[in-house]
Formats: C-alpha cells, structure tokens, sequence
C-alpha cells in the first residue's frame, strides 16, 4: 500500500519553515543515527536508551520464527486462544495489528474484578502472554496471578499455558524464568509506547496468527523516506504541522481511523504520554465518525484515507500499518522537538501510581463520599444527586477546558458508552475525551496531569458483582481499582482540577442516570 500524507494548515508559512528547520539541521538522519542529542542536554540521558525503535524493521526479524515456531507448537497442542496481559505500551499495538488482520486476541488491560473474571474460560485451549517491560506493573502482575492460579486450579501446569514478553533482568524476568515459563525479552533500548515492532507487539500478535513478517516488511518500506533529510519527509511534516498548530493553540487531535482498526488508540498513547508534560502538550481525542464535533482548537486527523478533511487544521494519512506506526513515531520525536519537551519520558505517571499504592497499602486512607446514595454515592461535590453533581461540573468547562470522561467499568461488557463522548462535546461545545480505567492512566493519564492545565474530570466507579482476591497479594482486585481512581483523583485534584467521582452500587440505574444528566 502506498504511503501518503496530505495536510492543510492556514499557517502554511509557519510549518514549512518549521520543516525547512529540520531539514537544515539534518534531524531526520540524526534520529535514524540515533543521536539523542536532539531534543536538549535535559533529555539525552533518556533519549541515548529510547532510540532503538528506528532499526526494528531490521533487529525484530530474528523474533519472528521463533514465534511462529510456538504458534505452530501451541496450535498443535490444540491452544489457539490468546489473551493478552498488559498496559499502556504493552497492549495497545498488538490489539492494533490484530484488528487490522481480523484475528482474534483478548486484550486484557483492566483490573476491574468481572472483567479480569470473565476471561477466564476455556483454560485449556487459552495461553496467556503476560507483557511487561518493566515487569513491575501492578495490574499485569495481579492478572498473572489470577491466571496462574486458575491454570492449578484447572488441573493445567501454567508454565505450557503463560508466555512472558518482558525487559532482560526485570522482575517478571526473573519470577517467570525461575518458574519455567517461556520468556521473550525485549529490546530494551525502545520505550513501552514506542514498542510496536518489538517482542510486545509480535509475540502476541503472531501467536494470535497475525503475519508480522509483513508488518516488519511495511516499516521497512518506509525508513528511506523517513531518514531523508528532505522537505518531503512525511515523518518530519506531519510532526511539523502537530508541533505548529499546537504552539499556535490548536493543541488538541482528533483521531478517526477510516480502516476501523483502532489506530488511534495507539496513536493516543503515544502522542499523549510523549508530549503531554510541563503544562503543554497535545491532547488526542479519539473520534468515532468523521462528523464527530470539532472545536476550534482542534487539528483533524483522517487515518487510512487521502481525503483531507474540511477543517482549517487537518491531515489526511494513509498507509500500511507498519508504516504509520513508524511515521507517527517519527512525527512525535519532531513535535516534541517543537515544543522543546522530552518525548520519550513520563514523569506523571508515578505520581497516580504512587498515591494509589499509599492508598492499597493503607499509609494513606480512601476518602470518604461527600453523600450517601443508594444509587451512587458522590465524591468531590456538595451535590446531592447524580443530576446536580454532574450539572455543577459542567458548568467548570469554560472555553479553554476539555472534559474527560473515565470510566472505570468492564469495557468487554459496557461496549458503546463510548459514543457519550462526542454527544456531549456537540451539547458543550468543547472536547471530551473518553478513557476506560486503568486502561487510560497508561496513556492519556501522563497528559491529564502532567500536560495543560486545562482538564474537567467526571469518573465513575462501581461496586464489582463479585470481587477477586489476588493470589499472594493482601488487596483484591476491587480495592486496587478503587485505590486507582481515588489516587489518580487526589494528584488531579492537588495540581487543582476539578474532579467528580461518583461511585455506583447500582450500575444499571447509576449509568442511566449519568446518560441522563449528561444529555
Ligand atoms: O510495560 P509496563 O512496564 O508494564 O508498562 C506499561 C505502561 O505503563 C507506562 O509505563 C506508564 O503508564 C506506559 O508508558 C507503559 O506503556
């Protein structure tokens, strides 16, 4: 498939002669050379460890018959469903490349006790890769454990049933190394978002029965337009135009993928948690038609077409997967380059992390609702009701503000809410996003704290129908999701956002309630 990107910007002027800059000073050789001198003396002790992603097409070749000899030998052994165990970077490109090639993989990134409890099932024909780069992540880890037991419990040996893809030396290294499991070790030079086209993105993907040879192929085709010092680099001007709209205050992208595959979601990730810090950033907020409303701070990005959409700001970009994959990654070292930030760090996400482990561990103690509800009970408002909560923060998006929607639900069960997203950006004429929790702490969530302070927060929570205890761990899985949001809420709240929480013992009649409210 033919790679191209068109775009259109009413400050011509401004993004040529930002793409002219780059050109002059050789950035896009420098990058494929991997000089990580290039984003500033603050950011090259990071950026001489995060580089590797640009040979990939190339070091990742040696992986692929290995995997495939497992899927061979899996499938063999009658084992043909994948679920994947994972976050953030971990996750969310083989969810991509496997809706691209319409093959089957259950992406487990949650630690909502009916969700987790809902894939298990079919233990004997199922095997579980648990991915973490560094392996030290609480819901991987807490999945894994679930699934180890479940496998002992089924009568199966978990070490034939459980592939780990982690960092060499990490924890999840060592545990799964010493109880004979099979390990796939990463590149450890490629941060987590920029892991497409390593071990976490083919090992599932090709167990799942995706040809990753072909993606590796596809991002191959690109790298000599990518690395060509030239103005007709699409890597450097599609990172060009995100970096001037959004030092212009067209700061937000919206994200509507042609192909249905997803891409945006990973797109999210990696724009969001590599460019959203010190009070800037680009927010990306994933559209789900192309007449989803947009605002005037907002570029459009149109994937998997070459039609250009009509807004002032847009960008129409079509290609293979493997190929966007690259030219997004590119794009996003040039934006952060731009916008004079370290693309390839994520210092916000510690904090939530943090503030929830307190929580869990009981140094600190979850707060207390604010009102009592047999429906929901409401935390962060003096509102009695789920109407009147919701009404008051409303009110807090003012023109500059953006509205985030996190639900902290079974995404595999409550499929669809999404579409409250654009219904209430066209009531308030303002962006809102929408992100499943945990699953958006490890993407957007470095931008909700850490990038412009210009956030309004609605979270919902739930009573589990039945809660799941986490084998050698003192917490469930419940009070963890619970200490998530309470601990993402109190860093949001600190850094003075406004933050709604309100928690539902009824989710039938609570969720009718907030659609109710939000309509
Ligand atoms: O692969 P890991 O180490 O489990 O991390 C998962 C995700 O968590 C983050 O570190 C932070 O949210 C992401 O950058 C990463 O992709």
């Amino acid at each position: 498939m033919t790679n191209r990107l068109r775009i259109q910007t009413p400050q011509h002027e401004s993004v040529e002669s930002a793409v002219e800059a780059l050109v002059a000073e050789r950035f896009a050789s420098r990058l494929f050379a991997e000089d990580p001198t290039l984003w500033g003396p603050e950011a090259e002790s990071e950026a001489a460890i995060r580089l590797s992603w640009v040979t990939l097409h190339e070091s990742s070749r040696a992986l692929v018959p290995d995997i495939v000899a497992l899927r061979d030998e899996l499938r063999g052994r009658g084992v043909s469903r994948v679920v994947l165990c994972g976050m953030g970077g971990s996750s969310l490109a083989p969810e991509v490349i496997c809706a691209a090639e319409g093959v089957e993989l259950d992406v487990l990134d949650s630690s909502q006790p009916d969700m987790v409890r809902s894939a298990i099932h079919d233990l004997e024909s199922t095997v579980v890769v648990v991915s973490s780069k560094s392996g030290g992540t609480v819901e991987t880890d807490s999945q894994r454990r679930i699934f180890e037991q479940a496998f002992t419990d089924a009568g199966l040996d978990p070490s034939a049933h459980i592939v780990v893809v982690t960092d060499p030396g990490s924890p999840l290294d060592e545990q799964a190394t010493a109880a004979g499991y099979r390990v796939f070790r990463a590149d450890p030079h490629v941060g987590g978002r920029y892991s497409a086209l390593t071990a976490f993105g083919l090992v599932p993907s090709g167990l799942a029965g995706a040809d990753i040879a072909a993606l590796l192929d596809q991002a191959g085709q690109v790298v000599a337009d990518l690395e060509d010092d030239a103005a007709s680099n699409d890597g450097l001007r599609l990172g060009a135009l995100l970096g001037v709209a959004a030092r212009e205050g067209v700061d937000k992208v919206v994200l509507f993928d042609h192909d249905g595959r997803g891409l945006g979601d990973w797109i999210e990730q990696l724009v969001a948690e590599s460019t959203g810090k010190d009070e800037t950033g680009i927010l990306p907020v994933v559209a789900l038609s192309p007449g989803d409303p947009v605002t005037s701070d907002e570029i459009v990005v149109h994937l998997g077409t070459e039609d250009l959409p009509s807004q002032p700001w847009s960008a129409a970009v079509q290609g293979s997967l493997g190929g966007q994959f690259l030219i997004w990654e590119v794009a996003t070292a040039v934006a952060g380059r731009i916008l004079s930030i370290d693309p390839f760090d994520q210092p916000d996400v510690e904090s939530a992390k943090a503030a929830a482990r307190e929580l869990l561990g009981g140094d600190a103690s979850l707060p207390e609702p604010d009102h009592r509800g047999d429906v929901a009970d409401v935390y962060g408002s003096s509102a009695t009701s789920v109407a009147d909560a919701i009404g008051e923060l409303l009110q807090q998006v003012g023109d500059r503000e953006y509205l985030a929607l996190q639900l902290y639900l079974d995404r595999w069960a409550l499929q669809g809410l999404e579409s409250l997203a654009p219904r209430l950006a066209a009531r308030l004429s303002r962006p809102v996003t929408f992100g499943w929790g945990p699953r958006f702490l490890h993407s957007t969530g470095q931008y909700h704290k850490g990038g412009t302070p210009v956030g309004v927060f609605l979270q919902v929570t739930c009573d589990p129908a039945e809660d799941l205890p986490v084998p050698g761990r003192d917490f469930t899985l419940g009070q963890f999701i619970e200490s998530q949001a309470a601990g993402d809420a109190q860093v949001l709240r600190d850094k003075g956002r406004p933050v709604l929480r309100l928690h539902l013992h009824d989710l039938e009649a609570g969720l009718a309630a907030i659609k109710d409210a939000l309509a």
